[in-house]
């Protein structure tokens, strides 16, 4: 099946030889973390018509995402047209954007849901992603969560967000970590690997760092936050710390690798305060979606009314906006 693909700007990280040296020396101090993490938020003072770029550009950075047992065609369908529009025509023309073909970054969804995305996507160029691997505990048996993610790309998943296994880090057992993941990579092919580390259970921001080092190590193009079924998603200080991890992995290797918050992100004042986060840590440069994505199911709504509000001056009722 014909799918969009990310567009490939700048060479894809191929990934590295394991190695601790790179990670096992790192102690993070959770309340420097959260004292950097707070600052970078309060100190955010975007305003009116700048406030309303940067929730455009927060829309295309959206993967506009449906993970729930009861999605069916119907439902992928109507996000697929929201991805494809995500706001009304009257507001992009109201701000002087109608022209820019504004969707979102991609729509992310269980592997049986993708052919039905790919469909409805046709034509368009934004990608699917979809999650894999025993999503989203990741407790299958390697060979299955491998056949999972050879599945969705057949099935013309351009993205596939895998899980990895808690267990592996909690362990400190970096080897098997390493070698699963970049099992996963190999399966994926041409298809970009979002590596989901599920950081709510991984105990400590030093794990957090370590997890980070060891996915990029074995090649992931992109490290996210969260599941969304964690009972702790994505936070500032928590992305802080994948944010300096792949700084420093740039760093040594020269190669970009993208970063996914997901989970609880559902205002347009935590899509402002992740632009400033990672505008602070890595540069105005890596706020396009081939480097940042916003995992979320609901955020695009609130993102909607606040840009409403800024063209008419009235907020709107949540049920007056299509499925966000
Ligand atoms: O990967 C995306 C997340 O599952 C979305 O989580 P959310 O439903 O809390 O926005």
């Amino acid at each position: 099946m014909k799918a969009a693909v990310m567009s490939d700007s700048f060479p894809r990280n191929p990934g590295t030889p394991l190695a601790p040296d790179w990670f096992e020396d790192v102690q993070v101090n959770r309340s420097a973390a959260e004292r950097r993490a707070a600052t970078v938020a309060a100190s955010r003072s975007v305003k009116k018509d700048h406030q309303a770029a940067w929730l455009l550009r927060a829309i295309q950075c959206i993967d506009l995402t449906t993970l729930a047992g009861d999605d069916t065609p119907g439902k992928v369908h109507r996000l697929c047209a929201k991805a494809r529009q995500p706001l009304r025509p009257d507001l992009l023309a109201a701000m002087g954007v109608a022209d820019i073909g504004l969707t979102t970054g991609a729509v992310c969804v269980y592997p049986t849901m993708v052919p039905h995305a790919v469909r409805a996507l046709e034509g368009s160029g934004i990608p699917v992603a979809s999650v894999a691997t025993g999503f989203p505990a990741g407790l299958t048996p390697l060979p299955l969560r491998l056949a999972e993610i050879a599945y969705a790309v057949e099935q013309g998943a351009a993205e596939i967000d895998i899980v990895i296994t808690r267990e592996h880090v909690l362990l400190g057992n970096w080897a098997a970590l390493y070698d699963e993941i970049a099992q996963m990579r190999a399966a994926c092919g041409a298809a970009h690997m979002k590596a989901i580390l599920a950081t709510g259970e991984l105990g400590t921001l030093t794990n957090v760092y370590r997890a980070s080092m060891v996915a990029m190590q074995a090649g992931a193009d992109f490290i996210k936050t969260s599941t969304g079924k964690e009972p702790e998603n994505a936070t500032l200080p928590v992305s802080l710390v994948m944010l300096r991890a792949l700084r420093d992995y740039g760093a040594r290797t020269g190669y970009r690798i993208g970063f996914k918050p997901a989970g609880g992100l559902r205002t347009a004042k935590d899509a402002m305060n992740w632009l400033a986060l990672v505008k602070e840590e890595l540069g105005n440069d890596w706020l396009r979606p081939d480097l940042f994505r916003i995992g979320a199911s609901s955020l695009l709504l609130d993102i909607e009314r606040q840009l409403e509000h800024h063209v008419t001056g009235r907020y709107s009722a949540a049920s007056h906006h299509a499925l966000s």
